[in-house]
């Protein structure tokens, strides 16, 4: 079978505090996008299941790849026949948009559809949570309000179709941790949610995202991209998760290219 773990956004996203386990509060929307990864899973003659990689290099070895983990996870659990997998790496990673979570959700999703294994949605998403904060979004995979590390999850009415998402990687790799450890959390005065339910024009000055105070200052070139995107007409633009995608929500065609930005710069433009 084939499959398209796709990319998502954050749309606004507020460190709220630091927790006993490690990991922090937040609050943020998660909106999926259409940028893809290409996954196959089939069954295999081998005597144990692989994984094989193409397109962008990911650091790390196959078996450290989170899509190996997630068929690990239902292989203790559910003894499922041998299979290939095969990835083909097209989102941008250390880049605030959650590939690999999405990676591994789908191999669960998966595994679970192609062998009738009957895991329920609450379950798949616990199984999720212990991938990643982030990965329990993807099973749901539509717009969601999120809190906790991330894996309290509230479908949200959200729309923005018709809406031009273009995102720009700017060859930066940003690491999560280390992107946590530099944040210092705060409570807003007005809770996302409601800066959220505010008219798209004004999210500009009100839906904000707490990692680029910090991610700007060590990556100013992160800032200037985002200055660019609403030179060039952007209602919204605002960096992803923890960096360093930039992406911007723009209401009418802009005629705008690659060129404008930096040619090395990887560019998705899509209609919502
Ligand atoms: C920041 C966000 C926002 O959506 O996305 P990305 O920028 O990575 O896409 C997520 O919270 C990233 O989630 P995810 O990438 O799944 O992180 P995890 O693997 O669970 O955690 C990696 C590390 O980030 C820190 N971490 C993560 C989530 C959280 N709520 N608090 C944390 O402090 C912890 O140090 C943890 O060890
Ligand atoms: N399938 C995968 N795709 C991307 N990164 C992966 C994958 N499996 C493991 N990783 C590790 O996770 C890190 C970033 O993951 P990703 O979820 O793409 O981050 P972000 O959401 O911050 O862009 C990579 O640097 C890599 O070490």
């Amino acid at each position: 079978m084939l499959y398209f773990p796709n990319a998502k956004i954050n749309i606004g996203l507020h460190i709220t505090s630091k927790r006993e386990d490690g990991f922090h509060n937040l609050s943020t929307l998660f909106y999926p996008t259409k940028l893809s990864d290409g996954l196959e899973i089939v069954r295999s003659e081998r005597d144990e299941s692989h994984l094989s990689l193409s397109g962008l290099k990911i650091d790390g070895s196959a078996k450290d790849n989170l899509v190996y983990k997630a068929y690990e996870m239902i292989h203790a659990k559910y003894n499922i026949p041998v299979v290939d997998l095969h990835l083909h790496k097209k989102i941008p990673f250390g880049a605030g948009l959650g590939g690999g979570s999405s990676d591994a959700s789908f191999v669960l999703k998966g595994l679970n559809k192609m062998f009738d294994l009957h895991i329920s949605n609450e379950m798949l998403m616990d199984m999720a949570a212990e991938l990643g904060s982030d990965c329990p979004f993807f099973i749901i995979n539509e717009p969601c309000f999120a809190t906790g590390r991330g894996d309290v999850l509230t479908p949200s009415l959200l729309s923005l179709k018709g809406y031009r998402l273009v995102l720009v990687h700017p060859n930066i790799m940003v690491s999560t941790p280390d992107a946590f450890r530099y944040v210092v959390p705060q409570v807003p005065d007005i809770p996302l949610e409601e800066s959220l339910s505010m008219p798209i024009t004004r999210w500009k000055d009100h839906v904000v995202n707490h990692f680029e105070k910090s991610v700007f200052c060590q990556y100013p070139k992160i800032k200037e991209l985002k200055d660019k995107l609403y030179q060039l007409g952007a209602t919204y633009a605002s960096m992803s998760g923890s960096g360093s995608t930039v992406f911007a929500l723009f209401e009418e065609y802009v005629p705008w290219s690659k060129e404008m930005l930096s040619p090395s710069y990887f560019v998705w433009d899509e209609v919502l």
